[in-house]
């Protein structure tokens, strides 16, 4: 069953005139996030999220919400502005953790449908109730309030209480995997008209009016039972270590996944962002890793689709910084399924910058979208007549003090109880062929296929 956004998600105000901001830290011992993650269930079962960036040295779960922002118009500006009256009015002590926002975009706005996606806006942020951050090898968990009511010393107490409560089933309880329900239904959707987009995008781009997009496709998977959303996260945080983790829940629905594509990273005024695109298979042996990644490496077809995103993101971050670093050739990036092309890019940020005008200026890279922006974002409306949802987009946190990563939420899925759906796709250059993307997509689908127990294409 899909819900649909209250009134009151879709416009709690950010700040009333008289609002106030409160939020307060605990250190705690080490915490397990997913036991933190189900400890919620019960009582914020709906609204949920959580968040492990690569190397895992920030990990996020959030439960229950202070506030929600959503936006459908100028969404990149209206939830930057409504963040940052909300940081105004923050009252904090210096050992208090600074409070996260978290959530993110969809991929385009101007493909809505009656769809999987109807509970997700254009933009949805949540401020947790309950927040547990995990960094530097310390583990804190803080409660974030945001009130008008004049008596909010009484209600803290009561939300002390209540984390305390959490805290405690976390750490006794730990997270126990029960397994998963068996997959009744595989179903590829669509499959002749991703065919035929391919082949219509390569005659687009031989008439030269593109010059990369990126096409995708969906499955869905039917299940027994219900499959618990912890156990769909703590399978694939299992199975893909070197990937971001993340998962956000609005209602019976969870958007997750584990994606190797850091959008952007703003830690201490330095701006970080990668260039991931090009893609080859793992190896069985290590020496077969070692020539397939030599393949990839020399590949003409996948190193044109890789310059086109290094181009666009470094003439970004030459906008938006005042020094820049770019490696002239790419690397590779390896994660269990598959193997790309890589390019960090970072710089020095200009003072008054926000992440959020940077993931704007960023969204969609050519690794998702493609070149030029708009005509590539024309071709994929008209050829994939489907809506992306939250596949694609950026998906990440900003804190209060200006720091904050978003990631691509590529290798993703939409779990909604019985059911989920899967996203993959690959970018069309002039010599791409239709067969071998198509095999492509199937290695993408390989973490979120894995994870839920469908059948792999290999
Ligand atoms: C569009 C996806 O991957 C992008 C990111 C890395 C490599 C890509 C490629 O080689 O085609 C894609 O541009 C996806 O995983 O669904
Ligand atoms: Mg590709």
């Amino acid at each position: 069953m899909i819900r649909k956004l209250t009134d009151r998600e879709k416009t709690v105000p950010a700040t009333g005139a008289n609002s106030r901001f409160f939020t307060e830290t605990l250190e705690v011992e080490t915490l397990s996030p997913l036991a933190f993650f189900e400890a919620g269930l019960s009582h914020y079962g709906e609204h949920r999220f959580f968040w492990q960036n690569a190397d895992k040295t920030v990990k996020l779960v959030g439960l229950g919400q202070a506030t929600v922002l959503t936006a459908e118009k100028d969404r990149f500006q209206s939830i930057s502005s409504q963040w940052a009256a909300l940081c105004e009015v923050l009252i904090k002590e210096e050992k208090d953790i600074d409070p996260v926002l978290f959530g993110g975009f969809s991929f385009d706005p101007h493909t809505r449908q009656d769809d999987e996606w109807s509970a997700f806006p254009a933009a949805y942020f949540t401020v947790p109730l309950f927040q547990l951050k995990i960094e530097k090898g310390k583990t804190y968990v803080s409660i974030n309030y945001i009130t008008e009511e004049p008596q909010a010393a009484a209600d803290f107490e009561a939300l002390r209480q209540e984390r305390d409560r959490l805290i405690h089933i976390a750490q006794v309880d730990e997270f126990t995997f029960q397994g998963k329900p068996d997959v009744i239904n595989q179903t590829e959707l669509a499959t002749d008209r991703y065919m035929d987009a391919v082949e219509h995008v390569t005659s687009h781009i031989q008439a030269q009016e593109a010059e990369k997009v990126v096409i995708a496709r969906k499955i869905k998977l039917t299940f027994e039972e219900e499959f618990r959303k912890a156990a769909a996260l703590h399978t694939i945080t299992n199975e893909q270590s070197a990937s971001y983790h993340f998962g956000l829940q609005i209602g019976d629905e969870m958007f997750f996944g584990a994606t190797p594509e850091r959008l952007v990273e703003i830690s201490k005024g330095r701006a970080y962002s990668a260039c991931v695109a090009g893609s080859i298979e793992r190896g069985k042996t290590s020496q077969e890793d070692q020539r397939l990644g030599e393949v990839l490496l020399r590949d003409k077809k996948n190193r044109e689709e890789h310059q086109y995103v290094v181009d666009m993101i470094t003439e970004v971050f030459a906008e938006f910084c005042t020094s820049l670093q770019v490696n002239r050739t790419p690397k590779l990036l390896k994660v269990r399924d598959i193997q790309h092309l890589f390019t960090p890019v970072e710089g020095e940020l200009a003072d008054d910058m926000d992440i959020f005008r940077l993931v704007e200026a960023l969204h969609p890279t050519p690794a998702l979208g493609g070149v030029p922006r708009q005509k590539a974002l024309e071709i994929i409306r008209e050829e994939e007549q489907m809506d992306r949802g939250f596949y694609a987009g950026p998906i990440g946190w900003a804190d209060s003090a200006g720091n904050g990563e978003f990631a691509v939420a590529i290798r993703s899925g939409l779990l909604t109880g019985n059911e989920a759906y899967l996203y993959a796709g690959g970018g069309i250059v002039a010599d791409s062929r239709p067969m071998e993307e198509y095999a492509e997509t199937w290695v993408k689908f390989r973490p979120v296929l894995r994870a839920l127990g469908g059948r792999l294409h290999e």
